[in-house]
């Protein structure tokens, strides 16, 4: 008896411990519950939040790669230090260099894509469209569908061009207009028109440029995205004071000096079909506005492109390389010239009959 009483201390303090365990073990046991290592937990790999989540079916067809071999992309050792490759809303900036052309052109191929490329021959600038159509086959989209759209009064001189295969001449009879500036300004309206009635369902993107032009070089697939622009070349390097912007704030597409990204060409410009559609159509609406008062901006469909082009950033721009001019000499950023302005005599080909 007398024993017990003096064991009591020590049985006091065995069950005070047995009594601290439990707490600790039921609390951690708690805390534990959800976290990968609860024993409940351990053999189940799949409890992601989005095992509920029920996906909508793919339309896009199955565009996993096959294996392919290149070089691997060095985190620390970006291939262009020299130019911009990336805008501040991060659209990349595509300069020579930057991509790899056959991991993008399997990608594209994956996905059967078609694409469309849109050009104006009215008038006298007819002349220019057999060389137009002759380099194109030797450099744009090698490999891939694509359908040209001739939008032109003289159908009767589209010339006969071969093309590979899976590749088509589509004319497109339109009215020419008088003055020139209207001609390369109502190009906006005649695209636009044709991207719900026919564009949308032929072609998954489409390529919209000048005829008075030539392919140097390969221009691919590199270029697509959901609406893409185009550094002019003789503003890449500029301020935005010397942006030649329309300045008028009576004119819708003026922009103020303080305003503006880059200086975009109004020959080259694209995307996916429901784009080029916002985008033509908010530039010849545009026009309109401004011609109901009397006004035309400076640099016509261009002008208001840039305007576009500020407040709706395209998705992708391209390097001045997509639509040189010799004009500008060969500065050292552009390595490749895939897309050069013809020479021509801006009187006679724009006003002589
Ligand atoms: C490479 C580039 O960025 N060019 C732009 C630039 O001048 P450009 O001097 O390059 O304009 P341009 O004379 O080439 O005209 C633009 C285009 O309109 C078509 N056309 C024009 C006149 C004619 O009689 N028949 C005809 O078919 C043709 O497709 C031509 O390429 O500024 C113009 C506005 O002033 C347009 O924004 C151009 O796209
Ligand atoms: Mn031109």
């Amino acid at each position: 008896m007398e024993k017990l009483e003096r064991l009591r201390p020590i049985r006091c303090f065995f069950f005070g411990l047995c009594c601290v365990l439990v707490f600790v073990c039921s609390l951690s046991w708690n805390v534990m519950k959800n976290s990968p290592w609860h024993p409940r937990n351990i053999f189940i790999c799949d409890t992601h939040p989005a095992e509920n989540i029920v996906f909508p079916p793919v339309e896009e067809p199955d565009v996993r790669l096959e294996r392919m071999l290149y070089p691997k992309p060095e985190t620390l050792k970006p291939p262009r230090t020299d130019v911009l490759t990336i805008t501040p809303w991060l659209a990349p900036i595509v300069w020579n260099g930057t991509f790899n052309s056959d991991i993008l052109n399997a990608q594209f191929h994956k996905r059967g894509v078609r694409i469309g490329i849109t050009t104006f021959a009215i008038k006298k600038y007819i002349r220019f469209l057999k060389d137009f159509l002759e380099t194109g086959e030797k450099f744009f989209m090698v490999g891939h569908k694509v359908n040209y759209y001739i939008f032109t009064d003289r159908a009767q001189d589209i010339p006969n061009v071969t093309l590979s295969e899976g590749r088509n001449i589509h004319i497109i009879n339109v009215t020419a207009y008088q003055r020139w500036q209207d001609v390369t300004m109502r190009r906006m309206q005649m695209i636009r028109d044709q991207t719900y009635t026919r564009f949308m369902n032929e072609v998954d993107y489409l390529v919209c440029v000048d005829v008075d032009m030539r392919f140097y070089g390969s221009v691919g697939v590199e270029i697509l995205g959901d609406v893409f622009g185009t550094l002019h070349p003789g503003f890449f390097g500029a301020s935005r004071a010397q942006f030649t912007y329309d300045r008028n704030p009576k004119s819708v597409a003026c922009i103020p000096v303080d305003e503006g990204d880059f200086y975009y060409a109004g020959g080259y410009f694209g995307g996916i079909i429901e784009e080029v559609y916002k985008l033509t159509n908010y530039c010849h609406t545009a026009m309109m506005t401004d011609k109901a008062i009397g006004i035309e901006a400076l640099w016509h469909d261009e002008s208001y492109l840039n305007k576009y082009f500020l407040y709706y950033k395209p998705t992708k721009v391209l390097s001045p390389e997509y639509v040189w001019n010799n004009y500008y000499g060969s500065p050292r950023a552009v390595q490749i010239k895939r897309f050069i302005g013809i020479d021509k005599d801006y009187k006679e080909v724009r006003f002589r009959r």
